[in-house]
């Protein structure tokens, strides 16, 4: 029996090509797409029709689930949208995957209680690429040795959220291995308001924002006489696709709250 998956911003960049991998692989099936709009439309290859062409639209989880056995729902929406739909899905006993950055600790905590309560899995993945999971993972090991840190994120300009998700998580997981201290000059005066980026714990964040990116990052270290940089780089939205099967996979599995793809791989 093949996982039965219904996508939140399946219109959208993100949703399109995650479709196309849930219906290539051979545990995954897409039934619904879950929208804010178009109900009683079908959707094809991203492009929606009245012809019947496609997966059925529905803009409400109810209506949704009285026509069809659903097993995930996997979100790729915006930071306003994502929140509601998690609760939804959850109060149906429908599993989240959620790749949907932007939102908040406090709504991630709210999402673990409610877990909690359904005892139905979720996993929330700040990035879904395997190749940024490690950097992520190295970036908070080398933070045990090197502990002046700034994290260069780069995206597209299509992108609402900003720091990313992932520079969030990356610097959330290095918060574990380096005490919070001050970078740079302590008398440093900022003359530009911005210059010096975002803050945490006396962590840098930067966030570029152009055309033709699409999504990287650099986490610098420095040391006394040394720089250590890792970067990765997401060319394709199909680096995205092996980490959204292995999460649907695996959700339907458990009954907690996953929050990064660094635990789902060794
Ligand atoms: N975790 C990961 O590895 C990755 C995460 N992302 C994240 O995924 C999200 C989507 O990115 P991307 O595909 O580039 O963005 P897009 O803007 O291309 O797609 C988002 C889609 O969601 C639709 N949408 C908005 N609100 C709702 C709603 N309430 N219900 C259903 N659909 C809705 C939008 O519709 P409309 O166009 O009408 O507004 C749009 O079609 C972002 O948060 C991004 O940061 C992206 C890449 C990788
Ligand atoms: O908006 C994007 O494109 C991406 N968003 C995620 C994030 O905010 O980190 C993941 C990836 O960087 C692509």
């Amino acid at each position: 029996m093949k996982i039965k998956v219904v996508v939140a911003g399946a219109r959208g960049r993100m949703g399109s090509t995650a479709i196309e991998a849930i219906e290539k692989s051979s545990h995954t099936e897409t039934v619904a797409a879950l929208d804010y709009k178009y109900g009683g439309l079908h959707l094809h290859k991203g492009t929606v029709n009245n012809e019947g062409i496609g997966i059925p639209i529905y803009t409400s989880m109810s209506e949704l689930m009285s026509n069809h056995a659903v097993d995930v729902l996997l979100d790729v929406t915006d930071p306003d949208a994502v929140f509601n739909n998690v609760q939804d899905a959850l109060s149906h006993g429908v599993r989240p995957v959620v790749g949907t950055s932007g939102l908040s600790r406090r709504q991630v905590d709210e999402i673990s209680v409610l877990v909690e309560t359904y005892r139905i899995g979720c996993i929330i993945a700040p990035n879904f690429s395997i190749g940024a999971v490690l950097m992520m993972k190295f970036a908070a090991q080398a933070a045990h040795y090197l502990g002046d840190v700034e994290i260069i994120e780069m995206h597209h300009d299509r992108k609402l959220d900003a720091p990313s998700g992932t520079a969030l998580k990356t610097a959330e997981m290095i918060q574990h291995s380096r005490p919070a201290h001050l970078q740079g000059h302590p008398d440093e005066q900022v003359h530009l308001q911005g210059a010096r980026g975002a803050d945490i714990d006396g962590m840098k964040i930067h966030s570029v924002r152009l055309p033709g990116l699409l999504a990287h990052q650099q986490v610098l270290l420095g040391g006394e006489g040394e720089l250590l940089t890792l970067r990765h780089d997401s060319f394709d939205r199909k680096s995205f696709m092996p980490g959204i099967i292995l999460s649907i996979r695996n959700v339907v599995t458990r009954e907690d709250l996953v929050y990064g793809l660094e635990y789902l791989i060794d």
